[in-house]
């Protein structure tokens, strides 16, 4: 069922995170979700900032330009990308888990940046591709962990919790166990920094008419 009434505008979320889904529903909006399918793989000499902005917008693309002239569309499409960098490394989702085990053992007792880079984009209908508009914005925060010890992510990793996220941990539920500290967005930790997305949404006139 369509729940999106033809009168009230759209956004696409171009995202298979549930955390993100939920970060918008709770604000009010009732996004159609549709995943990307794009490659997450570091260009040779591509800082880790550059890379998030460089895979948000990429996700954002290549749904609006999926869904262009179809009745998805037009709406604002939403797309986002979650880094953990520590001493120049980007640490991304586990491949399995002892790659968490290996993530969580690096990132203890260490204070390390999460970068989450977001990006609207926008695709009017019977536009050619180079009319599409699209911003993408990085936010960065840093994380305090406390020392884990090898119980700790043994256990954390039979969990399950850290295999879908960035740095195999997630703030939001038992991973908050090991956070001790945070500077800047608790919202860029957990992936869609809500209140930049919000202010680059209104700054690009596509608010009005959504609940906020
Ligand atoms: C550090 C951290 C990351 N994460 C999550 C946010 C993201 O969902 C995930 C990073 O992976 P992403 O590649 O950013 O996103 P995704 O694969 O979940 O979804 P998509 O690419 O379709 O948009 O890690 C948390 O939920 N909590 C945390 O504390």
């Amino acid at each position: 069922m369509d729940i999106i009434t033809k009168s009230s505008p759209r956004v696409v979320l171009a995202s298979g995170s549930p955390r993100r889904l939920e970060l918008m529903q709770r604000l009010g909006f009732e996004p159609l979700v549709y995943k990307s399918d794009i490659e997450e793989i570091p260009r040779a000499g591509e800082s880790p900032e550059a890379y998030t902005l460089r895979l948000a917008r990429e996700k954002g693309e290549a749904v609006a330009d999926a869904l262009a002239d179809t009745p998805e569309l037009p709406g604002w499409v939403l797309s986002a990308d979650t880094i953990v960098t520590l001493d120049g490394d980007v640490l991304e989702k586990p491949g399995d888990e002892a790659d968490a085990c290996a993530m969580l053992a690096r990132l203890s007792g260490t204070r390390h940046e999460v970068i989450t880079a977001y990006c609207w984009t926008w695709r009017a209908p019977g536009q050619p591709v180079e009319a599409r508009i699209s911003k993408a914005v990085a936010v960065r925060a840093d994380v305090w962990m406390r020392e884990l010890s090898e119980e700790n992510i043994r256990r954390y990793v039979a969990s399950g919790e850290p295999m879908d996220k960035a740095g195999s941990y997630g703030i939001q539920d038992l991973g908050s166990t090991f956070v001790r500290r945070i500077e800047g967005s608790y919202f860029c930790v957990v992936g869609l920094p809500v209140c930049e997305v919000v202010e680059t949404l209104e700054e690009l006139g596509g608010l009005k008419g959504f609940p906020l």
